[in-house]
């Protein structure tokens, strides 16, 4: 052989030998990624499988989560299984099943995780919705209930009616002054923020451009968008730990702020009506309540409310104008039950079913979140042979919930009809043994079961019944509103829109005329 032949099978013997060493060292960490990239099937001792799913792990769920658990809830059934990252998440997808896990076996299916930035940077395990099951959790959610009871809520009614007639009046005197069409994103916010203050610290703003409103709104918004990132990465100085300690530091600042000053009030003399806060001061020494504890009640209290009601108004509004038939029919159940002469009342919701059904479709079809707030397993569980280990994120998939062809037919329609006949308040369904009757599962399950739907549905059939009575609310022409899209991962609102609101009654201008904004100053 010549020595350039040599030199050639050389090289090519180099080559190869660089190759495979390249496919080696590939292959080993193509290995190594492995457990990271597909699921792992756990089993308990006796063999029972977790339940079924994809076959892939995720890093987060894109916009539109709701669409992916929807599709894989149709391949694996009503109790999956999925990896994110190194947490397993177990979803629920049926009725039957939320209520055996939430309800039946709540004392193992009622934690949270202990999340990175809300629980442990932000809120420091305080604040009721991040605490886990447990003895503080018990305490506070009991503190929280309080001004929440059927006998407070009635002390609260006239403060809701009140905030409702503020809401309509100037909602009427904006149509009339600025002209039509209108975004009623600020006035339904404030009417929704003014009640929580009023709950929360028994005060209330008297502008819609008081700048206390945008700044716990923007602190809310901050809250639901911080979320956990990548484990390694928690240790160390970054952005968003930055940000996350620096929402925890507003939390105490501006919470704490108005907590002192009603806490000046009370030292003052001042008759400060009944509310969280006052509460808390009441009781600190005797509940041991730090003024952390104190503040992240306030906040997530506040933050829990607003949203949340202040969504499914949004929808409604947004809704209500593709459905002009619809909206005939409430217009003449009001005035046939109501008339001309008076608007509706807390009183009148047992009179008025087609009105509460609309509520109710509206919160099936447009509830603020598909995916509420997960739950966290404390102990090994086996459903139907399905092994559901210790330690398993557990999430209930509303949207497949509500899309129920059974509980449903023609689940995508809006069709308040089928709630005629329902004559039970959202809380009162939610206790329903027969977990397929309940109206919809938009407030949660369970002991953690939100704890303001009282307050929540009488705010909401306040606002709409009187939105009904007051207004025929059209599209804007050449503005269609979507209702496909939405704005936030976590919560649900409709894109900005904006409607036509045209009064129905000549007497609108004097009923909602009369009382002054009333003002409390902190
Ligand atoms: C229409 C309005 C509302 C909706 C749809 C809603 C929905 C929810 C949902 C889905 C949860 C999680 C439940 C679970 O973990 O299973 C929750 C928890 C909570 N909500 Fe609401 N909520 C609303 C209004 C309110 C109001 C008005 C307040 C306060 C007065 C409030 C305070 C809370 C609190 C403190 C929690 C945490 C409960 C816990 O972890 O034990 N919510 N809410």
């Amino acid at each position: 052989m010549s020595a350039s032949k040599i030199q050639n099978a050389d090289n090519q013997a180099s080559v190869l030998s660089g190759s495979m060493a390249l496919a080696v060292v590939l292959g080993g960490a193509l290995l190594l990624l492995l457990p990271h990239i597909f699921r792992k099937n756990l089993v308990d001792k006796d063999g029972n499988p977790i339940p079924p799913g994809p076959l892939l792990r995720y890093a987060f769920l894109r916009r539109y989560p709701e669409r992916a658990l929807h599709a894989w809830s149709k391949k694996y059934g009503p109790l999956f299984s999925l990896w994110m990252g190194n947490q397993l998440f177990v979803v629920i997808s049926d009725a039957r099943v939320a209520r055996e896990l939430y309800v039946a076996h709540g004392a193992i299916f009622s934690s949270r995780k202990n999340y990175f930035m809300k629980n442990q940077v932000i809120l420091r395990g305080r604040g009721i919705t991040a605490s886990q099951y447990g003895e503080k959790w018990r305490q506070h959610r009991r503190i929280a209930l309080r001004p929440m009871t059927p006998k407070a809520m009635q002390a609260y009614g006239h403060v809701l009616d009140y905030e409702a007639r503020i809401m309509i009046r100037t909602l009427l005197n904006e149509t009339r002054h600025v002209g039509l069409p209108i975004n009623p994103t600020h006035y339904v916010r404030r009417y929704i923020f003014n009640n929580m203050l009023m709950l929360a610290f028994g005060t209330r703003t008297d502008t819609t451009a008081d700048p206390l409103i945008e700044r716990t709104l923007a602190l809310a918004t901050e809250f639901m968008g911080l979320t956990d990132f990548i484990e390694p990465l928690q240790k160390i100085p970054s952005y968003e730990r930055y940000r996350g300690n620096r929402l925890h530091d507003n939390f105490i600042k501006v919470y704490g702020a108005m907590i002192l000053r009603v806490k000046a009030r009370m030292d003052a003399g001042e008759d400060v009506p009944n509310c969280l806060v006052k509460t808390l001061l009441d009781t600190k020494e005797e509940e041991s309540l730090d003024w952390e504890d104190m503040c992240m009640l306030a906040a997530t209290f506040t933050i829990g409310g607003v949203h949340s009601t202040s969504s499914i108004i949004h929808w409604f509004l947004a809704l209500i104008p593709s459905y002009p038939e619809i909206q005939a029919r409430a217009h003449e159940e009001l005035d046939r039950v109501i008339g001309q002469e008076r608007w509706p009342t807390a009183e009148d919701a047992q009179s008025l079913p087609y009105l509460r059904a609309i509520i109710k479709e509206v919160q099936r079809l447009h509830p603020p979140f598909w995916v509420p707030t997960p739950h966290y397993s404390t102990e090994d569980f086996v459903y139907n042979g399905m092994y559901i280990p210790k330690d398993t994120v557990v999430i209930l998939d509303c949207y497949t919930l509500h899309h129920n062809e059974e509980r449903y037919p023609d689940p995508f329609t809006f069709n308040p009809d089928r709630y005629l006949g329902d004559n039970s308040s959202c809380a009162d369904s939610a206790n329903l043994p027969d977990a397929m009757q309940r109206d919809h599962w938009t407030y949660g399950a369970g002991r953690r079961i939100c704890p303001g739907i009282a307050p929540a549905e009488q705010m909401l059939w306040l606002a709409i019944s009187r939105l009904l009575w007051s207004f025929t609310i059209r599209e804007t022409p050449g503005e269609p509103i979507s209702l496909k899209e939405y704005n936030g991962l976590f919560g649900r609102t409709p894109l900005p829109y904006r409607v036509e609101l045209t009064p129905r009654h000549e007497n609108l201008s004097s009923i909602v005329a009369g009382e002054k904004e009333i003002t409390i100053k902190f």
